[in-house]
């Protein structure tokens, strides 16, 4: 990948998608059913508006944040993904090492391929993401190995208590467990680098990858099914089995999947240290409301935690109108993946640098040093337009005061 010619994160998923087989493809893109939330996502942000303040010294600029005690440079993490590795060889260090050399946090999915413990040690202070059954006994030796291997923030995702309708996947033969489809092969033949780079190499490496990290032990391969469903047991999760985890886990603890106002306040009762506000990026149900749409609402809900929103951010622009109405940082899915796509390591690199690039330019261009100074009041909604002079642009939740943790 030539990172001259990738000048935003639209060209980065474009150049993912020349390279990775169409299933492959459609896995990473792809939402559930109709895509109504997926494309929501992005909807929500455009909504919204600038309000600039010119003639402020900007000349210094500041994006780094902190949180849960660490600092981090820029307020853009990578979100969990399942099954990186199936865009470029080993993708889960990848991902790990690309945000710990930028300085931003990441999340490994429980859904990964290569084991915890040679991913933390490769990028210290990578968080942890669970796909947790409502069982005691695969519950407590994961916290036990999660401990062992250093994880300080567990996020524990909750909006995927069974499998999610994805059309596109059962049309290009796509599933976890991975089938060695007629159509996936012939998609493999299309795209000779992938064949070559990932396919084979990983074959030849490491043979068929196995899902590392589900429990305390080692997991089946990618191809073979779990007894019964690998999702087995997770639409029995309740509020109480996380308030028992969080007896049980000294570290940071989130929870991500929630949209609604109650469940902020419920993460907050049981001690959650925060949550990440997202339907999961359109992949689970079709029409949840965008994450963005109901941020201000879930900050208010639950002052005590540290909110993180994921979902359509694609721009500079886009963390900062999360950030204005009361995320404390963002995190990205596909255009992480894109880069690993399209450049491995490096690529996931040229996404972060990207945003990164991004924010600081729109920073100055807004009139605001420092993300965090940024609040609702650097903001107005399509539909409260055009202003009127005195009219409050703050809405619902007071502008917050100076955000460091
Ligand atoms: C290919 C792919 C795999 C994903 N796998 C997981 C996963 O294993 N666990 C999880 O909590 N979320 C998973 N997600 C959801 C992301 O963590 C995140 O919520 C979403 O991608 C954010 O939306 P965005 O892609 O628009 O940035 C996945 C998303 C994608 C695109």
């Amino acid at each position: 990948m030539r990172t001259e010619r990738v000048l935003s994160i639209d060209d980065l998923a474009e150049a993912a998608r020349r390279r990775l087989p169409p299933s492959i493809h459609g896995y990473v893109s792809g939402g559930s059913e109709d895509h109504v939330s997926l494309e929501a996502n992005r909807a929500a942000f455009r909504r919204w508006r600038f309000l600039t303040r010119p003639l402020v010294d900007v000349s210094k600029r500041s994006q780094a944040i902190d949180l849960f005690g660490a600092a981090y440079a820029s307020p853009v993490g990578i979100a969990p993904m399942g099954v990186s590795g199936l865009c470029c060889f080993d993708g889960d260090v990848a991902l790990a090492r690309a945000a710990a050399k930028a300085g931003v946090p990441s999340v490994l999915s429980a859904a990964s391929t290569v084991p915890l413990e040679l991913v933390m040690r490769e990028a210290p202070g990578t968080w942890y993401q669970a796909y947790l059954p409502a069982q005691h006994a695969v519950i407590d030796p994961l916290l036990e190995r999660l401990k062992a291997a250093g994880v300080g923030v567990l996020v524990i995702t909750v909006d995927v208590q069974i499998a999610s309708v994805r059309e596109n996947e059962l049309r290009n033969g796509f599933s976890i467990p991975l089938r060695f489809t007629p159509r996936l092969m012939a998609g493999g033949l299309m795209r000779p680098r992938w064949m070559v780079e990932t396919f084979a190499r990983t074959l030849w490496k490491q043979g068929i990858p196995r899902f590392e990290n589900f429990t305390a032990t080692r997991g089946g391969r990618i191809i073979t099914a779990a007894k019964g469903d690998h999702r087995a047991g997770r639409a029995a999760m309740t509020w109480d089995e996380l308030a028992r985890i969080r007896e049980r886990w000294p570290g940071r603890l989130l929870v991500k999947g929630l949209l609604r106002p109650e469940d902020a306040r419920a993460a907050q009762r049981i001690g959650a240290d925060g949550i990440f506000v997202s339907n999961h990026g359109g992949r689970q149900l079709d029409g949840a409301v965008a994450p963005l749409d109901v941020l201000p609402a879930m900050v208010a809900a639950a002052p005590q935690l540290t909110v993180l929103l994921d979902g359509g951010v694609r721009r500079g622009t886009d963390v900062l109108k999360a950030l204005a109405l009361g995320a404390r940082a963002v995190f990205v899915g596909r255009p992480a993946m894109y880069g690993l796509a399209a450049g491995g390591e490096a690529g996931a690199t040229h996404a972060l640098a990207l945003l990164r690039r991004e924010i600081d330019t729109d920073l100055a261009l807004l009139g605001c040093a420092d993300v965090r100074q940024l609040g609702p009041d650097w903001l107005v909604r399509d539909d409260r337009l055009p202003l009127q002079d005195g009219e409050r642009t703050a809405f619902i939740h007071p502008a917050p005061s100076l955000k460091a943790s």
